[in-house]
């Protein structure tokens, strides 16, 4: 199996007199799952967005397999990124979304046979509930044939067996990527995740024991 390392560092990022990402160093490799938690605001969307390159900043250092990238997106197979927001067009039945999203016979095989998926083939979008969707979307995501896969709040939305179905999905394709999520369901987070870290001020810190999340004030005192 190919082996790929996403190297992330030197981001600066400023909003007016806000320092919003000051010092940030992110290592993931295939095979890992580095899960992010953070308070509303500390700017973990912003984050996910400026190593995808889809939001500009001041400095940065993205480097995948060693090679740096501005833009990562327009790197061909290198990384993917799941948005906070649905970006399946309304007007368009699973079926051809599937379709026109997924290019290989394997992968359109794999997301219209899932036994979630299949009852609503013919449906369009518009018709899915919002957990339907964020399922149908991470499913896609992470098909797709990229190295990292990053995922903004997966479990948004998502009742608690399609959670656990999605904590099985990122289990089974970190064979073959590295995956970055957040989220603020923080109990699937960790557990699916092979490291975790809370940005706070700025920074990422890491995370061994969920008690630490109290005492950066991120979860109220037991
Ligand atoms: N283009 C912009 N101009 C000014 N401020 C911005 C801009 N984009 C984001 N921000 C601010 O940066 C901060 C971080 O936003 P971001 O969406 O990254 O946070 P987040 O950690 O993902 O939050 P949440 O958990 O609520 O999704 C917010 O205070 C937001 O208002």
């Amino acid at each position: 199996m190919a082996q790929h390392t996403l190297e992330v560092d030197s981001i600066i990022e400023t909003f007016g007199y806000k320092h919003l990402l000051t010092d940030i160093f992110i290592k993931c490799a295939t095979g890992e799952v580095l899960g992010i938690l953070g308070r509303n605001g500390t700017g973990k969307s912003t984050l996910l967005q400026i190593i995808f390159g889809s939001v500009e900043t001041e400095n940065k250092s993205i480097r995948i397999d060693g090679q740096s990238y501005a833009n990562a997106y327009t790197a061909g197979e290198k990384i993917t990124y799941l948005p906070q927001g649905s970006f399946l067009p309304n007007s368009l039945t699973v079926a051809t979304v599937i379709r026109t999203f997924l290019s290989t016979e394997t992968s359109r095989n794999t997301v219209s046979e899932n036994a979630r998926i299949k009852p609503f083939l013919k449906k369009k979008i518009n018709a899915l509930s919002g957990g339907e969707k964020r399922y149908l979307q991470v499913l896609l995501i992470l098909n797709l044939p990229t190295a990292f896969a990053m995922l903004d709040e997966p479990f948004s939305q998502v009742e608690p067996l399609y959670r656990a179905d999605i904590k099985s999905l990122i289990q089974s394709h970190k064979e073959k990527k590295g995956i970055i999520i957040t989220d603020h369901d923080y109990v699937n987070l960790m557990a699916v995740s092979d490291k975790t870290f809370l940005l706070t001020g700025g920074a990422l810190k890491p995370i061994q024991e969920s008690k630490q999340l109290v005492e950066y004030n991120y979860l109220p005192p037991e």
